[in-house]
């Protein structure tokens, strides 16, 4: 395809969202074995001394058209593997596959014309954007550095670009500050799908974002994935926000995933105690279904250090099911039921796979705090609540604009842009 062709509005192989079964959808990306360990270095001779494990080997495949959520709470290696399968880092062990190439260690020359096809938004719209650089100075970026020449100039483009978004065209030379968190979230988006990629990984795209307008930003994604046929990879810390969208979802812990599921399955029966407990966290907006929730599991204390993972099933020492064998032998992730992939001994709505284990360990009986009933019946009322003002407000796009503070502007000077980080993790990974 040429350079021209390539920026055309409509790509030439759009797979409209949901237009097969996802299980019958091609491969577009498949990662084996991944790892990427931060080494601990020490002394005047720097001697590696320790490693973080960041991603400690994953298997999973992403196939086209699809989008998947990948969920786990803070520290449990989401973004390193977003980085890693984007390339922006290099990983440690294992292998990534796009369209059936081997990407694992592709020099950065090579990489270069795979960028277009791979690309990333990132979670902070306060600091992934230049402030020192207009809206088509930012947007057109990716242009400059794929030399890319699109039909009718950068500048008609970009402001299709813009349109696409939803924001106006006469953006064009504005500033970052002039502008609210949502909408700088859409100059990320346009600048991301300005070169049509075929897939994009999305590091917490609306975390950072008021309630309201994430699920406006999230619309838009879902939106444009049915119109430019997009694959997405969609990180999160929380099932709220990858749940309407996702078609499958994989739950990492500790730099392993623990669980890989439709997301239908998923949430109709997670098998992971891992999985339940995440997503007893998010509340049921339904009310008739919320009354058949009567408590929720809250894990206690945090995440283990990844430089020295617990033994066998990194989750035991906060599992409230966990036994001698979760202690010491490491669960394989298997294909338990159709479409859902597990690594556990003692697995949720599903047959025991070790029930000669049955003596808890000590800690497992003080693994979990349960919420009660009425906790959850007054909290559900304050959400209903929230809720019902959230949909009376509509995203404050003016509003924002004007009240975008002067701290604002000076941390996101502090910043560096995307494609500055980019470029250093190109040049870290030349070096
Ligand atoms: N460059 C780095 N050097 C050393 N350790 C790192 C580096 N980047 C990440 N880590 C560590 O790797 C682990 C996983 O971090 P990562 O940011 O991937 O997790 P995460 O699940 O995305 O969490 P969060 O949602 O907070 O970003 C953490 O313990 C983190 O401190």
């Amino acid at each position: 395809m040429s350079e021209t062709n390539k920026t055309e509005s409509a790509p030439e192989a759009a797979i409209p969202h949901q237009a097969s079964a996802p299980g019958e959808r091609e491969v577009l990306l498949k990662v084996e074995g991944l790892q990427k360990h931060f080494p601990i270095k020490k002394g005047i001779l720097q001697r590696q001394v320790a490693a973080v494990k960041a991603v400690d080997g994953i298997d999973f495949e992403v196939r086209k058209g699809e989008t998947l959520g990948v969920v786990g709470e803070s520290g449990c290696g989401k973004s390193t593997m977003g980085r890693v399968i984007t390339r922006l880092q290099d990983p440690t062990g294992g292998s990534i596959h796009f369209e059936g190439q081997d990407i694992t260690k592709l020099s950065t020359g090579k990489m270069r014309p795979l960028r277009r096809d791979i690309q990333m938004i990132f979670q902070d719209p306060y600091g992934s954007l230049n402030p020192r650089h207009t809206i088509g100075s930012i947007v057109s970026a990716p242009f400059r550095l794929q030399g890319v020449e699109p039909e009718g100039g950068v500048k008609k483009e970009v402001q299709r670009l813009l349109e696409l978004v939803g924001l106006s065209p006469e953006h064009y030379n504005r500033y970052p500050h002039e502008f609210s968190g949502g909408q700088r979230q859409r100059i990320g988006i346009a600048r991301a799908l300005a070169l049509k990629p075929k897939l994009v990984v999305a590091d917490e795209p609306v975390s950072a974002l008021d309630v309201s307008i994430q699920a406006q930003v999230v619309n838009l994604m879902d939106d444009l994935q049915q119109e430019l046929g997009l694959t997405y990879v969609i990180i999160a810390h929380d099932l709220s926000v990858v749940r309407h969208v996702s078609d499958r979802v994989a739950v990492m812990y500790l730099g392993k995933i623990v669980e890989f599921a439709d997301s239908s399955k998923l949430y109709e029966s997670p098998m992971h105690p891992y999985t339940k407990a995440l997503m007893s966290a998010v509340p049921v907006p339904d009310p008739k279904r919320r009354g058949q929730k009567n408590e929720r599991i809250l894990l206690r204390g945090d995440v283990p250090s990844p430089i020295a993972p617990p033994s066998g099933c990194r989750f035991h020492t906060r599992c409230w099911k966990a036994t001698q064998i979760c202690k010491t032998t490491e669960p394989p992730l298997l294909e338990l039921r159709p479409g859902q992939r597990v690594a556990c001994h003692h697995p949720e709505n599903f047959a025991d796979q070790a029930p000669q284990d049955v003596v808890l360990l000590s800690a497992a009986k003080e693994a979990v705090d349960l919420v009660g009933s009425a906790v959850l019946a007054e909290e559900a009322k304050q959400a209903q609540a929230s809720a019902a003002a959230e949909t009376a407000s509509e995203e404050p796009a003016a509003a924002a604009e004007e009240t975008v503070t002067a701290e604002e502007t000076v941390s996101a000077e502090e910043t560096v842009s995307a494609e500055e980080t980019v470029a250093e993790n190109q040049e870290s990974t030349d070096k």
